[in-house]
């Protein structure tokens, strides 16, 4: 049987590995098991199988896949494909070149191709379209299926530099699959991401070991899979995401729900910051808890309004604060991620690098040095900048925001002496093969928030880790019919507003932090954004 290459769905790509398989079950019921609940293609991978053996295995394997008219692949060994007349073969960079497979097995055949990077792509792409027909896109998590990898995990951003590749070179034909240790907590948010930065390509499938093949129940892990992969709609916090315009009207609403829910505001944050953030969570109706115990993160995210600051100024343990988003994420509940000097060593790089691609946040802050560089649009590009008088490049600082938030799928918030807010969450659309329809970073919504310089907010110590603060209690205290945008549109405000009144009532630096907190508490509890002094306009 000959599969047109045009008809193959790479939607939810099983590949085998017969030494996970759970008591009772056998590689053939496992694969029948995706198979009949949706697996869409089947790689049969046998690393130490004797050649054999594993003829035998594929023939039995290709008999099933027959039944359901899926293709089957087979991993690394051509021989054994062409002895079975298989549907394609899967190689990798340390596996033979793949001119000679395609010589080998004739123009028919799939041939699929593990890519890491950006310049195997453009190898792919000389070769023209005779030759590789999809890419295994990863490892974009760690794994223990595949031993020794080469390489360390790529995270969904290098899943994004490898289809900004194929754009870029114009593989056009080449499909792609993720591989690499996918599962129910992570897929939504690897469709989401994986997204070309021009919004032409996103990936066309999921590929994966271990969720179904060391599943006990691998039919309910199939459908589970195939729930999750056809879902057009990635709510990854339980509000609103659609697109909005916030207004004096809409942000009242939004204080009036933080008012009424009182959300607990987890923070994860430096020992500077912790007091202050404290106060401001109470000025806001919120209740702060300042918990860094990995065992309770899982009960406090289940507390109604939970939300998380995630502020890496911390010293907390990277394993604390990986479970601290993974217990967030899985109930929906917003995390607002403050990559604090983000950049500043390689730690701190290495360390924000790696929680970035661990979790969706609800809100990714940082103040313009931060945000310049998440976007990769480095300072020295910055004109007429100068931390003195403030004067940014507004137009750069915008499309840094955007960028931030169309890379990760979030609310982005560069602060300075302007604030930008651009939402990147396309209302949680996501769908394998589609991208964002061509939209890119700079057709998000973006606004700018202004409300003069305020000097003195530079003169004390947790300023901008305390808008995260707000944020946070903003996004956290949303009813499920609230506004994401709406509510870290109106903490940017609101914090910009108390910040200016307070700049006016203190004596200096010491009375600013405590004039900081009335005015938020005033503000607050006034709650007429109407009379805020802080504007708001529409930057694109
Ligand atoms: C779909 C898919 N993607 C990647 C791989 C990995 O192939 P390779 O790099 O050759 O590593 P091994 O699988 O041979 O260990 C794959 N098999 N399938
Ligand atoms: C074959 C392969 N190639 C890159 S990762 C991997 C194994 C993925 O297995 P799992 O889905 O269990 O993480
Ligand atoms: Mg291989």
């Amino acid at each position: 049987m000959v599969f047109a290459k045009e008809d193959v769905n790479y939607s939810l790509y099983l590949v085998t590995d017969s030494t996970m398989l759970p008591p009772g079950t056998t590689l053939y019921s496992q694969v029948e098991a995706g198979l009949k609940n949706g697996v869409t293609l089947v790689q049969i991978r046998e690393k130490d199988t004797e050649t054999g053996s594993f003829i035998e295995e594929a023939l039995d394997v290709q008999k099933i896949c027959k039944k359901y008219n899926v293709p089957l692949i087979i991993n690394d060994r051509i021989d054994v494909a062409m002895a079975i007349d298989a549907d394609g073969v899967h190689v990798g960079q340390q596996d033979m070149p793949i001119p000679m497979v395609r010589k080998l097995l004739g123009p028919s055949k799939i041939i699929g191709w593990s890519v890491g990077k950006p310049s195997e792509v453009e190898t792919l792409a000389k070769w023209g379209p005779d030759m590789v027909d999809y890419i295994g896109v990863g490892t974009l998590f760690p794994t223990l299926t595949k031993k020794n990898p080469k390489k360390s995990p790529m995270g969904p951003q290098g899943a994004i530099a490898v289809l900004d590749a194929l754009e870029e070179y114009k593989a056009s034909w080449c499909r792609t699959v993720g591989i690499g240790g996918l599962h129910p907590d992570n897929i939504q948010r690897v469709i989401s991401q994986c997204v070309a930065t021009n919004g032409k390509r996103s990936l066309d499938g999921i590929s994966l070991v271990s969720d179904i093949m060391a599943a006990p129940d691998a039919c309910a892990a199939t459908v589970r899979l195939r729930e999750m992969i056809d879902r057009t709609k990635y709510q990854f916090v339980d509000c609103e995401l659609n697109e909005s315009f916030p207004t004096a009207v809409s942000i009242k609403s939004v204080i009036s729900q933080v008012s009424s829910n009182r959300p607990l505001v987890q923070h994860v944050t430096n020992k500077v910051h912790q007091n202050f953030g404290a106060n401001v969570t109470l000025a806001l109706g919120s209740s702060p808890i300042m918990s860094e115990i990995q065992s309770e993160v899982s009960e406090l995210a289940r507390i109604p309004n939970a939300s998380l600051l995630l502020n890496t100024g911390s010293v907390a343990p990277i394993e604390m604060l990986k479970a601290a988003i993974n217990a967030y994420n899985e109930v929906n509940r917003p995390i607002t991620f403050d990559p604090v000097g983000y950049s500043a060593t390689e730690t701190r790089l290495c360390l924000n690098n790696t929680l970035l691609t661990y979790g969706q946040f609800a809100c990714i802050k940082g103040n313009s040095s931060e945000i310049l560089f998440l976007a990769k649009l480095n300072n020295d590009k910055m004109k007429g900048v100068d931390a003195g008088s403030g004067k940014n490049d507004d137009a750069l600082l915008a499309r840094a925001t955007q960028i931030v938030a169309f890379k990760y799928k979030t609310i982005a918030v560069c602060t300075g002496e302007h604030d930008f807010i651009a939402d990147g969450t396309f209302g949680g659309e996501c769908k394998l093969s589609s991208g964002t329809a061509g939209v890119t970073a700079e057709g998000l919504p973006c606004v700018m928030i202004e409300n003069g310089s305020i000097p003195i907010m530079g003169d004390i110590t947790a300023s901008g880790c305390s808008l995260g603060s707000t944020i946070a209690s903003f996004v956290g205290g949303l009813d499920p019919t609230g506004n994401l945008f709406d509510a870290v549109v109106g903490a940017v405000l609101l914090y910009k507003t108390a910040g200016k009144l307070a700049s006016t009532r203190c004596q200096g630096s010491g009375s600013f932090h405590v004039q900081l907190i009335d005015a938020l508490y005033q503000l607050f509890h006034e709650n007429k954004p109407e009379k805020w002094s802080a504007s708001l306009k529409k930057f694109n």
